[in-house]
C-alpha cells in the first residue's frame, strides 16, 4: 500500500472535511447527555474466516442477516457487523490510528459495521454519510497477554502470506474493554478510498496486550508466498488528520 502522504493524488477526499483518524483531546470533547450506551448483540457463530489481505489481517463475518449488530449510542439504526481488523506499528507504543491527547497506542482494533436498514449492500453504505459505524478498541502494550487475543494471534502464522483460513465462533466482544464509555465523531475510512461515511465510536478504556502478542502481528507479510520480496506488515496506520471544526462528543 502506498504512503498516506500521497493518497490525495488518487483520492482527493483525503484532504476533505471529515477525514479519519483524529487526535482526540478529552477535555475538549463535548459531554452529550443524550448519548446513550452502545449496545452490542454479537451472535457467537457469525465469524467465518481470517484473511491477510495484503494491508491488514481481517476477520470476516456473515452479514446476511442481523445476528451480529451494534446499536444505540450515536446510531439511529442497528448496524450489521461485517469484519474486524487491526492497525499496528513496528515497535513500542506507535501503531494506533487515533491518538488521545497526542498519545498513540501500540495497536488499534476496528470493528466495521454497516447500515443495512437504509442501504442494500456494504458497498452502497460505504459511500453514504451514515453508512458505516466503526467501533474502536485501543490496544495498550504492557507485560500481560490479553486472554482472548491469543485466539487471533495464534492463528496469524497460518496467514503469514496473503491467504485466508477459517475462524469459527469467535465473538469479538471479548476484545473490548470492560467499560463501553466512548468518544464519537463523524469521519472517514482510514484506508483508500477514504470515503467520508463512518460514524466513529472510540472506546476510552484501552485493552492490555503483550509484546509477544503484538510481535505476532509484525511477522505477517504484505507480500504473497509466490513473491520474491518478503515485506513485513507493520506501520499499517494512517496518522491523525485535521479536525476541520468537527466536534467530538463524549458519552460520559
Ligand atoms: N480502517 S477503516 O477505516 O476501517 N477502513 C476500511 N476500509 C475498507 C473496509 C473497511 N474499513
Ligand atoms: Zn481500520
Amino acid at each position: 500500500m502506498s504512503s498516506p502522504s500521497v493518497w490525495h493524488k488518487n483520492y482527493p477526499v483525503a484532504q476533505g472535511n471529515r477525514q479519519s483518524p483524529i487526535d482526540i483531546v478529552p477535555h475538549q470533547a463535548l459531554h452529550d447527555p443524550s448519548l446513550g450506551p452502545v449496545v452490542l448483540n454479537y451472535d457467537q457463530c457469525t465469524s467465518m474466516n481470517i484473511t491477510n489481505n495484503g494491508h491488514s489481517v481481517v476477520v470476516q463475518f456473515d452479514d446476511s442477516d442481523d445476528r451480529s449488530v451494534i446499536q444505540g449510542g450515536p446510531l439511529d439504526n442497528p448496524y450489521r457487523l461485517k469484519q474486524f481488523h487491526f492497525h499496528w506499528g513496528e515497535k513500542g507504543c506507535h501503531g494506533s490510528e487515533h491518538t488521545v491527547a497526542g498519545n498513540s497506542y501500540a495497536s488499534e482494533l476496528h470493528l466495521v459495521h454497516w447500515n443495512a436498514v437504509k442501504y442494500k449492500t456494504f458497498g452502497e453504505a460505504a459511500t453514504a454519510p451514515d453508512g458505516l459505524a466503526v467501533l474502536v478498541s485501543l490496544l495498550h502494550k504492557t507485560g500481560d497477554d490479553h486472554r482472548w487475543l491469543h485466539v487471533i494471534t495464534d492463528a496469524l502464522y497460518m496467514v503469514k502470506f496473503k491467504v485466508s483460513t477459517t475462524v469459527n465462533c469467535f465473538n469479538p466482544k471479548c476484545l473490548l474493554p470492560s467499560s463501553l464509555h466512548y468518544w464519537t465523531y463523524l469521519g472517514s475510512l482510514t484506508t483508500p478510498p477514504l470515503h467520508e461515511s463512518v460514524i466513529w465510536i472510540v472506546l476510552r478504556e484501552p485493552i492490555i496486550v503483550s509484546e509477544k502478542q503484538l510481535g505476532k502481528f509484525r511477522m505477517l507479510l504484505f507480500t504473497g508466498e509466490e513473491e520474491d520480496q518478503r515485506i513485513r506488515m507493520e506501520n499499517n496506520f494512517r496518522p491523525p488528520q485535521p479536525l476541520k471544526g468537527r466536534k467530538v462528543r463524549s458519552s460520559i
